[in-house]
C-alpha cells in the first residue's frame, strides 16, 4: 500500500465535536434545542441501520431525536400529511426522509414538501436549484462530506481534474456541482460512458459513486490520485465499496476505506446541516418578530 488513508471515522468525530459545541452555544443563546426528524418507511435492514446511527449521533451531539416510523404499506397522502406537520412544527429543525421508499410511494413530491430551511438532506428541488445556481443553501450530506474529506488532505481542488462516476440526485449530481464550485475541472461519468478507464485514469480526484461493487480497479486510477469510495455494499464477507481497495491503494496517493470513509462523514454532515438549519430558522423568526 502506497496510498495514505483518509480516515473518515476520525474526521467525522472531529466534525461532530464541533457540531456539539455549536449546539451548546446555540441552546445557551436562544434556549432552543435543535431537533432532527427522521422518517423511515418500512423495514429495509440497511435503512434501519443508517437511521438508527443518525438518531443516536443526533442525541450524542445534544439534539432532540424526533423519529417517525411508518408502516411499509402507508399511503402517499399519509406520508405527505406527516411531512407537512413536521414542516410547521417549530421543534423540528431538520427533516430527513430516508430513501429508498417502498415502490408504491413517489419520493420526489414528498421530498418537495420539506421547507428549504429544514431540508438538511439538501434533496428538495429548491435546494438543488440553489446549488446549481451557486446560491447559499443546504447541500446534500454525502457529497458535502466528500468535500470535507478531500479538504482534510490539504490538497486544493482548484484546477484539478475531478471525475465523478455516477450522476444520481442523491450523490453524483450534486457531487459534480460541488467540485465545480471549488474550481475543479469536472467530468461526470455514468452507465453510458464509453471508455471509463480512459476517462477515470485522467482524474487527479476520482469519486466512485456508481453503486457497483468493485467497479474501480488499478487500471482506472492515475498514480497519486485521490480516490473517494462512496459505494457501500453488504456482502457475505462484510461491507465493501465500488473500489477494489487493495489494488487501488497500491496506485493512489490517497484513499478512503469502506467502512470508515464516506459513511460516517455523511452522518456528521447531516448533523452539521441540522444546526445550520436551526440557526437559519431562528434568524428568520427574529426578523419576522421585528417586522
Ligand atoms: N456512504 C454513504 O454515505 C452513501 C453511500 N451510497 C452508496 O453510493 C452508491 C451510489 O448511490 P446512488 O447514487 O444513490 O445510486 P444510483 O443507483 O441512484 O446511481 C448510480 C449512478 O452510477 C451510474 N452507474 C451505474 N453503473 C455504472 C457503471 N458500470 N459505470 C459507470 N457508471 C455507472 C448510474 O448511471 P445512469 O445515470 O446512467 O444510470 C447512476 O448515475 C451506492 O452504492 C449507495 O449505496 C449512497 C448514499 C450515501
Ligand atoms: N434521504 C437519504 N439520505 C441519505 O443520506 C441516505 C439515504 N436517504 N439513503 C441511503 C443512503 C446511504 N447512507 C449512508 C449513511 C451512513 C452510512 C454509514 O454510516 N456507513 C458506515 C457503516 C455502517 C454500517 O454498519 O452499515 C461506514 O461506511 O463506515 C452509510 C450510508 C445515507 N443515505
Amino acid at each position: 500500500m502506497t496510498a495514505q488513508l483518509i480516515d473518515g471515522t476520525r474526521i467525522a468525530r472531529e466534525v461532530r465535536a464541533r457540531v456539539a459545541a455549536e449546539v451548546t452555544e446555540f441552546r445557551e443563546r436562544t434556549g432552543i434545542v435543535p431537533g432532527l426528524a427522521t422518517i423511515l418507511v418500512g423495514e429495509d435492514p440497511a435503512s434501519e441501520v443508517y437511521v438508527r446511527n443518525k438518531r443516536r449521533l443526533a442525541v450524542e451531539t445534544g439534539m432532540a431525536d424526533l423519529h417517525r416510523h411508518l408502516d411499509a404499506d402507508v399511503a402517499q397522502p399519509t406520508v405527505a400529511a406527516i411531512i407537512e406537520e413536521l414542516a410547521h412544527d417549530d421543534a423540528v429543525s431538520g427533516i430527513l426522509l430516508q430513501l429508498p421508499l417502498p415502490r408504491h410511494l413517489e419520493s420526489g413530491p414528498l421530498i418537495d414538501l420539506i421547507p428549504a430551511l429544514k431540508d438538511v438532506d439538501g434533496l428538495t428541488t429548491l435546494s438543488a436549484g440553489l446549488l446549481a445556481r451557486g446560491r447559499p443553501g443546504l447541500r446534500p450530506c454525502t457529497p458535502s462530506g466528500v468535500i470535507t474529506l478531500i479538504d482534510s488532505t490539504g490538497i486544493s481542488l482548484e484546477g484539478l481534474n475531478a471525475v465523478v462516476v455516477g450522476r444520481s440526485e442523491l450523490v453524483g449530481g450534486p457531487m459534480s456541482r460541488l467540485l465545480l464550485e471549488r474550481n475543479a475541472t469536472v467530468t461526470t461519468a455514468h452507465s453510458r460512458t464509453r471508455d471509463l478507464v480512459a476517462v477515470a485514469s485522467e482524474a487527479d480526484v476520482l469519486i466512485a459513486a456508481a453503486g457497483v461493487p468493485h467497479l474501480i480497479g488499478a487500471e482506472h486510477v492515475k498514480p497519486g490520485a485521490v480516490v473517494i469510495d462512496v459505494g457501500i455494499h453488504r456482502t457475505e464477507s462484510g461491507l465493501t465499496g465500488d473500489v477494489r481497495f487493495d489494488e487501488v491503494s497500491a496506485v493512489a496517493g490517497w484513499i478512503t476505506p469502506v467502512p470508515g470513509g464516506v459513511g460516517p462523514m455523511t452522518i456528521a454532515t447531516l448533523l452539521a446541516n441540522t444546526v445550520t438549519a436551526a440557526r437559519m430558522q431562528w434568524e428568520q423568526r427574529q426578523l419576522a418578530s421585528r417586522a
